[in-house]
């Protein structure tokens, strides 16, 4: 399953479309035994851009999905690719600490991730109680 998200994350790079910064993400993610894949969106305003990750998951949550089982990210970098921090927040929302997620590059270089290790910390819903 880990080369076939990755294959997945590879072939939906193809779709990048980043006519400013010419740098194409693709990610793809297992959940609820299907694959939803995604690429980097960007805009004239740069700051409306999406990223690979968060096209995937959006649309992935779009049907439905609340859990991620595994999540691959894949670019052209030297080594494996570094999600963004708004991303990470993002799978946050949609991972525990089982969900695999699969760092990659276009010559193999693949890291295996947890939650605890790609954003300690991260904002969760318990961190809106008055309580704590
Ligand atoms: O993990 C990442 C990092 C960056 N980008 C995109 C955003 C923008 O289109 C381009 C350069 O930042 O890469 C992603 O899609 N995912
Ligand atoms: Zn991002």
């Amino acid at each position: 399953m880990k080369e076939q998200l990755i294959a997945a994350a590879i072939e939906a790079r193809t779709a990048a479309y980043v006519p400013y910064s010419h740098f194409e993400v693709g990610a793809a993610l297992l959940a609820d035994g299907k694959i939803y894949s995604g690429c980097n969106i960007e805009n004239a305003s740069f700051g409306l851009t999406n990223c690979a990750e968060r096209t995937a998951i959006f649309k992935a949550a779009s049907e439905g999905v609340r859990r991620i089982e595994a999540i691959a990210v894949v670019a052209d970098t030297e080594g494996p690719v570094s999600p963004c921090g708004a991303c990470r927040q993002v799978i946050a929302e949609f991972a525990d600490e089982n969900t695999r997620i699969y760092l990659t590059n276009l010559h193999g270089n693949t890291e295996e991730w947890t939650m605890a290790t790609l954003l300690p910390g991260y904002f969760q819903a318990k961190d809106m109680d008055k309580s704590n």
